[in-house]
């Protein structure tokens, strides 16, 4: 693979140039402001599959209400390259969407121009999640088409533009392809999520689910002046801010009965599985920015983020945030929040837990408001088994590339699909990661490193290689 390796690191500031540009395409997908954008990304990557040679299938999903309008959901692009009946056929899936990103939230550059700093960190939303990683599987085709080597395995396209709000309508296109667009598929592969720490690869196999709550308060029919009315009427802010202390404690102890009943109890075996992961601490404070880690050792840190739920809360949208000091009294907060899920847990049965709890909490205030509470979206966990051969061949292709063995891992995070995949191809599923631990996805001054970004694209051509030598059991 070696002219492979030597063209990648040749032509790595044309890939980033091209980062650049899809960074650039405000793709955030819970916005409608921004749909035409997400629309306009998704469009972006027919047009440079195309130009690759793919054959591209544009999949509609159909529309959504958001903030008020009825929107086209931004389109699931499917694609094919490569159709030879004596190659293994791969499936990437990705997603051309991003987290929302205002300068005003603290961002050292614009969240939407691409930037590099003296330590090569590419800066920009998106970078690590999830357009650098899809746009290197693209990059890898061209260099593979470049050098003029063979491609040792067919590959099939799944790309959405729905990933960062609950993956909207692609399930549904997932199972209605599975015995069509997807039917060849053997094997399943995501680059979507983070390595442990900064300098080693890993495979990771299981993932955290996620249900998505809003949680509303009314009183007023509409904002009012707080010295007019303030100590008159109940307070739908002061009822919600309550509502919301009692969900989880400050040490992220969730505070909701029955939610830890669910979950899968921790075995001897599994145990020793955290006992033989090496997990910097220090590594945690560099991505936190602090030292304000709730456990002691690596070992209840990393079950904390793989095996066992956490509910977060995220914000409240109605409430007054701006600088200054406005004398408002909201008339209808919204507060925001989340509960990551693990196996055993049920979507449906911690949608019912967390909608009773709220409103008996709600009752016991004694308020003349009103409350609501409902789940947005919900993904369930996903855990796997890191010893299929399309594990192996990723495992070999960290070793040619960066010399080591990689981590096996869980991630706290969520990709839905995932799962969505297993069951409708019944194929197994590999996460990837490009980026490293310190990305700072969702969150100000998001970056993918350069040296990710590059070994990343050598990584994805070097497991095509090893997926093609691979024997299936
Ligand atoms: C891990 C992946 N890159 C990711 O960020 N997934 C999101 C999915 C999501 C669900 N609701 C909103 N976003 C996540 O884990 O938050
Ligand atoms: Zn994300
Ligand atoms: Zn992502």
């Amino acid at each position: 693979m070696e002219t492979f390796f030597s063209f990648v690191n040749e032509n790595q500031d044309k890939y980033v140039e091209k980062l650049r540009e899809i960074v650039g395409i405000r793709s955030v997908s819970s916005s409608a402001n921004y749909r035409p954008d997400t629309i306009r990304m998704g469009e972006w990557l027919i047009a440079e599959l195309e130009r690759l040679g793919a054959s591209t299938k544009r999949v509609e999903p159909g529309t959504q209400e958001l903030e008020g309008a009825t929107v086209p959901l931004p389109p699931v692009v499917l694609a094919t390259y490569g159709t030879d009946p004596s190659k293994k056929t791969v499936l990437i899936y990705g997603h051309y969407d991003v987290q929302p990103a205002l300068l005003s939230d603290g961002w050292t550059h614009d969240p939407f121009t691409l930037t590099e700093d003296e330590k090569g960190r590419l800066l920009g939303r998106g970078a690590s999640d999830d357009k650098g990683p899809v746009l290197g599987w693209l990059c890898t085709i061209e260099a593979f088409q470049k050098t003029g080597l063979d491609l040792p395995v067919n590959i099939k396209f799944c790309f959405e533009g729905m990933e960062e709000s609950g993956s909207v309508g692609l399930d549904k296109v997932i199972i209605r392809e599975a015995s069509d667009y997807f039917k060849d598929v053997d094997c399943v592969c995501i680059s979507d999520n983070y390595w442990l720490g900064t300098s080693k690869p890993c495979l990771t196999y299981g993932l955290r689910g996620v249900s998505y709550f809003q949680l509303s308060v009314k009183g007023p029919a509409k904002d009012l002046h707080s010295g007019v009315f303030g100590g008159t009427v109940h307070e739908p802010m002061t009822d919600l801010v309550h509502l919301m202390t009692r969900l989880v404690d400050v040490n992220g102890k969730i505070l909701i009965p029955g939610i830890m009943d669910q979950v899968a109890e921790l075995t001897d075996q599994e145990k020793q599985i955290y006992k033989d992961i090496s997990f910097d601490i220090q590594d945690l404070r560099g991505s936190l920015g602090s030292e304000t880690e709730i456990y002691d050792s690596a070992e209840d840190l990393l079950m904390h983020r793989w095996r066992y739920p956490s509910l977060s809360l995220h914000g409240i949208e109605g409430a007054f945030y701006s600088p200054g000091e406005k004398t408002v009294i909201p008339a209808n907060p919204i507060g925001k929040f989340s509960i990551r899920t693990v196996p055993n847990m049920d979507s449906d049965k911690v949608t019912e837990l967390v909608c009773d709890y709220v409103k008996s909490e709600f009752k016991k205030l004694g308020s003349k408001n009103t409350v609501d509470v409902w789940c947005g979206h919900a993904g369930r966990p996903w855990v796997s088994s890191p010893n299929h051969w399309n594990f192996v061949a990723a495992a070999k292709a960290v070793e040619t590339v960066f010399g080591c063995k990689p981590d096996l891992t869980r991630e706290g995070g969520s990709i839905p699909v995932t799962l969505t995949f297993e069951e409708a191809l019944h194929k197994n599923v590999l996460l990837l990661p490009m980026g490293a631990s310190d990305d700072g996805a969702h969150s100000i001054n998001e970056k993918v490193d350069r040296r990710n970004f590059v070994e990343g694209i050598k990584l994805y051509g070097a497991y095509f290689y090893e997926l093609a030598k691979v024997a299936e059991e």
